[in-house]
């Protein structure tokens, strides 16, 4: 199985202003990205302008609250019915069928108004760092929809019309910082980082720290790693995407596993995860127009994949 691609962004790059863009750039890109969705459900994208500093600030402020004691960490835990604020170590297990949950923890942030839950009273910065990283990431993520709306042939325009309330209280977009601690201790059978699943969303943009472990799973192939490429975001399409295309593009099994080798047991891995969603209103009804699946709303699809998981 080939690598999974790399695309280069520079056209449609967030410096480049929107009404600059060159039509047949714009159309090469959306063609490209297609293509790779329907076999690997993940590309890397090299020159998207988000500046990397954004990116290295959220990581070492997720690190700062991560390393505090769970007793601190505990007063902004996520509430059983919001999918905001700090998820505990072991509390996921994104592959059901694993009979232990993954080992890692998370900070979620769906709001980018509000600061309920966010730790700003021991880490004053928290807030703004992942308010700019949720601000640039929903940018990059209009642009991808652009592409991916170029390259289905349906307007231009259509998919970003369904993810105007991003960071607004009827849209689940969610901005979720993970880290996954040094392993110290004997891992439980069949314990992981993070159990095998695809993604629930529409496309789940992913920067990963230079430490590596995810694998993805491109359509009839085994898993191969996703190494991570300084200064590039990984794209893959989420479950939801693939329903709305009517299974055209794929959304691919990706995990992390316990390290095999000794020296990196006593590493700990950070990645910031971008799931974007369509808002809870939006009718997902195959764009093909075909009726290969019933109509849904993106919030009943939703609740019905997060109960899975919790
Ligand atoms: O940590 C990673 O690299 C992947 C995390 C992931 O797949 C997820 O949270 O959905
Ligand atoms: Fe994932």
């Amino acid at each position: 199985m080939a690598a999974i691609p790399v695309i280069d962004l520079a056209p449609y790059s967030l410096s480049v202003p929107v009404h600059e863009v060159d039509p047949k750039a714009l159309q090469e890109l959306g063609d490209e990205l297609c293509k790779a969705f329907t076999t690997f459900g993940f590309v890397y994208l090299k020159n998207h302008g988000i500046p990397q500093n954004i990116v290295e600030e959220v990581f070492s402020t997720s690190k700062t609250f991560f390393e505090k004691p769970v007793e601190v960490k505990q007063e902004y835990a996520r509430p059983v019915d919001a999918n905001h604020g700090w998820v505990s170590l072991e509390r996921e297990k994104l592959n059901p069928e694993r009979p232990a949950a993954d080992l890692k923890e998370a900070y979620n942030m769906t709001a980018v108004d509000d600061q309920h839950l966010m730790p700003v009273d021991i880490i004053p910065n928290f807030y703004d760092v992942f308010k700019s990283l949720f601000t640039s990431a929903q940018e990059l993520g209009n642009r991808i929809l652009d592409l991916m709306s170029i390259g289905l042939n349906i307007d231009r325009s259509f998919l970003r019309d369904c993810h105007k309330n991003v960071g607004k209280k009827d849209n689940q977009t969610t901005l979720r910082s993970l880290y996954y601690p040094r392993i110290s201790k004997e891992v439980k059978p069949g314990q992981v980082r993070c159990g095998e699943h695809s993604d629930y969303g529409s496309i789940t943009l992913l920067f990963q720290d230079d430490v590596g472990g995810l694998d993805v799973k491109p359509v009839g192939a085994d898993y191969i790693p996703a190494t991570p490429i300084p200064g590039t975001v990984l794209v893959n399409l989420g479950d939801l995407m693939q329903r709305w295309t009517a299974d055209k593009l794929v959304a691919t099994k990706h995990r992390v596993l316990i390290p095999e080798k000794e020296v990196m047991l006593s590493k700990g891995r950070q990645s910031i995860a971008f799931f974007l969603y369509p808002d809870d209103d939006v009718i997902i009804k195959c764009l093909d127009g075909s009726v290969k699946y019933e109509e849904i709303s993106g919030i009943d699809y939703l609740n019905h994949r997060l109960a899975v998981t919790y």
